[in-house]
């Protein structure tokens, strides 16, 4: 539960424009790591404000701060799935409909599920992913291994209980059409959240993207929100080398927790998650060139605005190339001293 007193003061403040929270606030290049996480609420008001949601759904000023309070404390603390990984694939979402004008490709109702996906979506995250819930026999694992996407099951149906927490549910003033209609969406994308499910898609995304997006398809629709909230969950890597490597920093520090759990069950964990094996700099370029450049290259074929946000990930694959280059350079490069020393 959230304090009343803490509610009505957020509710009371005043919210600043995103303009006043920084001039670059809603261009590519802002991180929006770079805010206190005390200042991540009111920011998140201050989206959902510029981005015409209270008017345009009649959300409740108390009703919107309680729903973002009790996402906000659905997380738990991992190094890298918690509450500031939700705000700034959040903040990459704001930054996706201010700079691609998304409102030509969909509907109102399904960019707001967009958004309140992305601030949902990896809600209670334990900083282990769906093969150890199976491996482990958690608990989740027995409620949700027979459908596949264990977490992000899970992810849904706490983001569920919280819209039906008393006034917490933003989407209270929604026609029953509408209701339904923005659950459905939030389902689909949080499920599209899954690795697995992005890999499943990934061929019909490259057919989207060849030939074209039809604003009358659904499928176009379903398909587009998919990879647009891909494009949100891996944003950190379309900022500045630091940003980057901060974030390979965290990612790993939570897939080392996890080898360290498989070895203590008895289980060997995969390489990436072995901390006497995983080459970071290796599997980063492996990440990106297979998984995330390929996202963003979809994205900028559909939305040439998008092309800065391409680039940049390009930028950092290369950035993880010359540090690979080096490691191999001095493991290499020693012996090659060595001998012409002798
Ligand atoms: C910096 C960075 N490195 C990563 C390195 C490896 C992997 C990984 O899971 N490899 C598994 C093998 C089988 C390919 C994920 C990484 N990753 C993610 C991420 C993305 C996710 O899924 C979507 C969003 C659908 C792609 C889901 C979970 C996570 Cl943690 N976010 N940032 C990162
Ligand atoms: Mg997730
Ligand atoms: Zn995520």
């Amino acid at each position: 539960q959230v304090s009343d007193d803490d509610m009505k003061t957020l509710a009371r403040s005043e919210i600043p424009t995103p303009k006043k929270i920084d001039p670059d606030f809603d261009k590519f290049t802002y991180p929006p790591r770079v805010v206190p996480e005390f200042e991540t609420l009111k920011n998140s008001i201050s989206i959902v404000e510029d981005l015409g949601f209270i008017s345009r759904w009649r959300i409740r000023k108390e009703t919107l701060v309680r729903f973002l309070m009790m996402v906000k404390r659905g997380y738990r603390n991992p190094p890298y799935h918690n509450w500031m990984h939700a705000y700034s694939v959040g903040h990459f979402c704001y930054l996706l409909v201010k700079n691609l004008q998304l409102q030509n490709f969909l509907d109102d109702i399904e960019i707001f599920g967009l958004f309140v996906s992305c601030l949902c979506h990896d809600i209670d995250h334990r900083g282990t992913n769906n093969s150890f819930q199976v491996a482990s026999q958690s608990i989740l694992a027995a409620l949700y291994s027979s459908e596949g996407s264990v977490m992000e099951r899970h992810h849904f149906a706490q983001t569920m209980c919280i819209l039906n927490t008393e006034g917490c549910n933003i989407f209270e003033n929604l026609s029953s059409r509408d209701y339904q209609h923005v659950l459905d969406i939030v389902r689909d994308v949080i499920l599209a959240t899954d690795l697995a499910h992005h890999l499943r898609i990934l061929k019909s995304l490259e057919a989207m993207a060849k030939e074209g997006y039809n604003k009358s398809s659904t499928k176009c629709h379903k398909l587009l929100l998919c990879l647009l909230m891909t494009a949100c969950d891996l944003s950190d890597q379309t900022k500045k080398w630091e940003n980057t490597k901060h974030i390979a920093a965290l990612v790993y520090k939570e897939f080392f927790s996890q080898g360290d759990l498989e070895k203590a069950i008895g289980k060997e964990p995969i390489e990436m998650m072995d901390r006497e094996r995983a080459k970071i700099p290796d599997l980063q370029i492996s990440f990106l060139q297979h998984i995330a450049a390929p996202v963003y290259n979809l994205l900028s074929d559909l939305f040439p605005a998008a092309e800065p946000v391409s680039r940049a990930v390009k930028e950092n694959c290369a950035h993880w190339e010359k540090i690979a280059n080096k490691v191999k350079l001095r493991r290499g490069g020693s012996c090659a001293k060595m001998s012409i020393e002798q």
